[in-house]
């Protein structure tokens, strides 16, 4: 018996379509279908886009539909991809459609056509001189003339339906080319034929004659300065023929890096790539951690790394963080491998994130160098995958489906026996951790290339500048530091965080910052009750007026943004000129290249950005970091905002002076005894670990405990409130009584949008019934989610608290 059943997951995200259908497969169809292509079928009364997972030879139902159609050729999913999507769904809690929608690029998602069909001859008159002889109108057009009801008695009467049209989104580029099919001897007769002969005519011939590919006729009529008119006589000779030929849009033109050689290795960059070339010869999947200082020569480690795998004949994916993903980065990459790279990030458009992507699947490329869903890479054989910066918050996606990249890369490894490596000057303390235990395998690199020292950090306490009555927003020093840099013609770097939002409370005289008591982060302020919350545990205490140990009245919220530091800069300095690069200056297309391209050109002395200039960049004329205000991040409602202050403090001060000259830092910050920034100031990335990690273990967060977030938002609060105390009740009756199940308390943006939020945190060791727990819960809310719009997100593992 012939396999005539299609396992299919369709385009529905929602919870009672997220099963796996059987369509039968239709006569004409028997021999292309394969898993992993995408497919037309009937469902209830619309036609949608499916994934065909399997197909097999018998099914547990009968009365199956069959199949409308495939929309592809070939399968745009591989084995290994079908279930990887299958595990990530199982994984993260989501729906199949999800998962399978996030690994492909979006040119590839169906679009939707309705219209109506005229069965008969239509009583209604309106309606009918509107078909006015087609036999589909598009639903848009219809409803601009004629009534719903009037449609819907037409097709109630049986003289219409609506007709569903799935169609694919992407379109594939083309340019109009030409090439030879004439003989030489058509040439010749061709020749003989005309009537007066020119030299051009010669010249065409000639040309065609020594020509054996394709190629583009805009290109033949410029390099024969000839038209197409004089070009379109040989087609009608039949000595050549037109045709509509497949183009890529290529933003990252190969052709214009010079390539580059790999560099004579440093001995501490020979250890590390030995020990992956080790794991690449055995075929072994080790996850390294290749923990190496900035400027310590980690890329040019993964350059040659890679350089082995594309000898092998094998290909290998890097994930670069969206905002690392410079001009800077992918130019690096290019002039290594040239042609043999593709590149996705978010700033190329639907087309060419298309394009990159079919160069990928068509295994036309060996390397991809991408942000996060380039873990998806259709590579069939994969031979290492690299994270860089792997510490990245970005790296989670923060929507259906939330995966970690990190758990997908290692995934992938697996399957394909192929080593991970990660690597970071500063990593993500739950890594190290893993690393420390010898679940991954560490490789260090202590040392800068060329033994450079790191810049020096000096530390400004804001609090001393204040009562020296310094109210702006440079200390002394950073002043007399930028001011000696503009004498001398070298250039600054200066950074403001501002991610998050300036909720938190902070006294300006002793930096104070009201914290709570149970839960090691900091409070929030929400000002509907003027009170500060714990959102973790829903402690809760009355906004002080006066600071709590120094009885100062300056205690108040935090924050300022890039734009008013500009001006700032403007009136302290009008002689220098300043980039600002942050989301509102870089959102037009390109406009983040022609920034840091002006930058390098010296054509400004000072740069000054949001976290977006944190990494990757290495100008030699940097000799300057200031950090503004540390404080911005340490105080962050969530329990990773040291980690996270470490992190970022030791990646700006990595980019100062990491050539020639001798680079310093500048932090300016309210609490300068805090462990995170001494620890920065001095680059021990040991003892930071440490003493967060004695944190993590009295408080019990990541690695010791892991973390399960709920958030339930609706519009009307008592709503909110109401379904988050169930829920909370329902875990905390069918959870172990090791669970601790903290909340509801409003989460720290209570409000977006209109809809209230509310969460719940689960911290557990071992809890294997978490997942099944959580999905009675999810189902038990369906009616209410579907009637009332309620929404219960599950983030296992979260990065972000909000
Ligand atoms: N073996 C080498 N010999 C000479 N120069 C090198 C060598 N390896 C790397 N470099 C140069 O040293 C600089 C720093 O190297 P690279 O950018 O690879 O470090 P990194 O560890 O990736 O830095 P970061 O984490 O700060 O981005 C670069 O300019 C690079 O070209
Ligand atoms: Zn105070
Ligand atoms: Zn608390």
């Amino acid at each position: 018996m012939t396999d005539r059943i299609a396992k299919v997951v369709v385009d529905v995200p929602a919870q009672e379509t997220n099963k796996i259908y059987d369509y039968l497969i239709p006569d004409q169809l028997l021999d292309g279908l394969v898993p992993g292509m995408r497919v037309v079928v009937p469902f209830g009364p619309r036609t949608i886009m499916g994934y065909v997972l399997a197909i097999h030879n018998h099914s547990e139902r009968d009365n199956l539909k069959e199949l409308a159609n495939v929309l592809d050729v070939q399968p745009i999913l591989t084995e290994e991809l079908i279930e990887l999507g299958k595990w990530l769904s199982e994984e993260t809690m989501s729906y199949y459609i999800s998962s399978f929608q996030a690994m492909l690029p979006q040119a590839l998602k169906a679009s939707y056509k309705k219209s109506l069909h005229r069965l008969a001859p239509i009583e209604q008159d309106a309606l009918n001189t509107l078909f006015d002889g087609r036999d589909y109108i598009d639903a848009l057009e219809l409803l601009e003339h004629v009534s719903l009801r009037q449609i819907n008695e037409a097709i109630k009467r049986g003289e219409a339906e609506w007709d569903y049209e799935v169609a694919s989104k992407g379109k594939v580029k083309t340019i109009q080319m030409v090439k030879k099919v004439g003989t030489l001897d058509q040439f010749d007769q061709y020749l003989a034929d005309l009537s007066r002969q020119s030299k051009k005519q010669f010249q065409l011939v000639d040309y065609f004659l020594g020509l054996e590919e394709a190629v583009p006729v805009k290109e033949v009529l410029e390099q024969n300065k000839t038209t197409k008119q004089t070009l379109s006589k040989l087609e009608i000779a039949g000595c050549i023929t037109f045709f509509q030929g497949e183009v890529y849009r290529d933003p990252h033109q190969a052709d214009r890096f010079t390539r580059s050689a790999p560099l004579p290795l440093k001995p501490q960059q020979k250890q590390a790539l030995d020990k992956i070339n080790q794991a690449l010869t055995a075929i072994k999947n080790d996850v390294f951690l290749l923990h190496g200082v900035t400027g310590s020569g980690k890329t040019e480690v993964y350059l040659q790394a890679i350089d082995t795998v594309i000898r092998d004949g094998k290909q290998a994916i890097v994930l670069v963080p969206e905002i690392s993903l410079t001009p800077m980065m992918v130019d690096r990459f290019k002039q290594r491998f040239g042609d043999a790279v593709a590149v996705m990030h978010s700033a190329l458009s639907k087309g060419e994130r298309f394009d990159e992507w079919r160069k990928v699947h068509r295994h036309e490329v060996s390397v991809v160098v991408g942000a996060r869903s380039a873990i998806f890479a259709p590579f069939d054989r994969l031979g290492l995958i690299i994270i860089d910066e792997e510490h990245e918050s970005s790296y989670k996606q923060e929507d259906h489906p939330r995966y970690h990249v990190r758990e997908v890369a290692i995934k992938r490894g697996e399957y394909h026996q192929c080593p991970v490596v990660l690597g970071s000057a500063t990593p993500n303390l739950e890594t190290y951790a893993r690393a420390k235990k010898g679940v991954f395998t560490l490789i260090d690199m202590p040392d800068r290339i060329n033994d450079s020292v790191m810049p020096a950090v000096s530390i400004q306490d804001m609090r001393e500048e204040l009562h020296l009555g310094n109210r702006s927003m440079f200390s002394g020093a950073l002043k007399e530091a930028i001011q000696a840099r503009m004498d001398r013609k070298e250039q600054i770097v200066l950074f403001l965080n501002r991610r998050g939002y300036s909720t938190f409370v902070m006294c300006r005289d002793c930096g104070y910052v009201s914290e709570c008591p149970n839960c090691d982060i900091s409070l929030t302020y929400h000002q509907r009750h003027d009170q500060l919350k714990c959102h973790y545990c829903h402690h809760q205490e009355p906004m002080p007026k006066t600071c709590p140990t120094c009885e100062s009245d300056s205690i108040r919220f935090f924050g300022t943004g890039t734009e008013k530091v500009e001006e700032a800069l403007n009136q302290t300095f009008p002689e220098a000129r300043v980039i600002r690069m942050d989301v509102d200056t870089t959102r037009k297309k390109g406009a983040h290249e022609r920034l840091l391209k002006q930058f390098d050109n010296h054509q400004a002395d000072i740069l000054l950005g949001t976290q977006m200039i944190a990494k990757g960049l290495d100008f030699p004329k940097v000799t300057l970091v200031g950090v503004l205000a540390a404080d911005g991040l340490l105080n962050l409602p969530d329990f990773r905002a040291s980690e996270r202050t470490f992190q970022l403090l030791t990646q700006v001060s990595g980019r100062a002076g990491r050539h020639d000259l001798l680079g310093e830092v500048i932090v300016q910050t309210y609490t300068p005894e805090h462990y995170s920034v001494e620890l920065a100031q001095a680059y021990d990335y040991q003892a930071f670990f440490n003493q967060e990690m004695a944190l993590r273990k009295a408080y019990q967060y990541p690695p010791y405990y892991f973390l399960t977030l709920i958030t339930i938002s609706h519009e009307q609060l008592l709503k909110t409130e109401e379904v988050a105390r169930t829920v909370v009740k329902l875990l905390r009756k069918h959870l172990s009584d090791e669970a601790i199940i903290l909340g509801p308390s409003p989460s720290p943006i209570e409000r977006i949008k209109g809809r209230y939020r509310y969460q719940c945190m689960i911290k557990y060791k071992d809890e294997p019934n978490q997942k099944a727990v959580l999905k009675k819960i999810i189902e038990h809310y369906e009616p209410l989610k579907r009637k009332e719009n309620l929404s219960i997100q599950i983030d296992l593992n979260p990065q972000q608290l909000m």
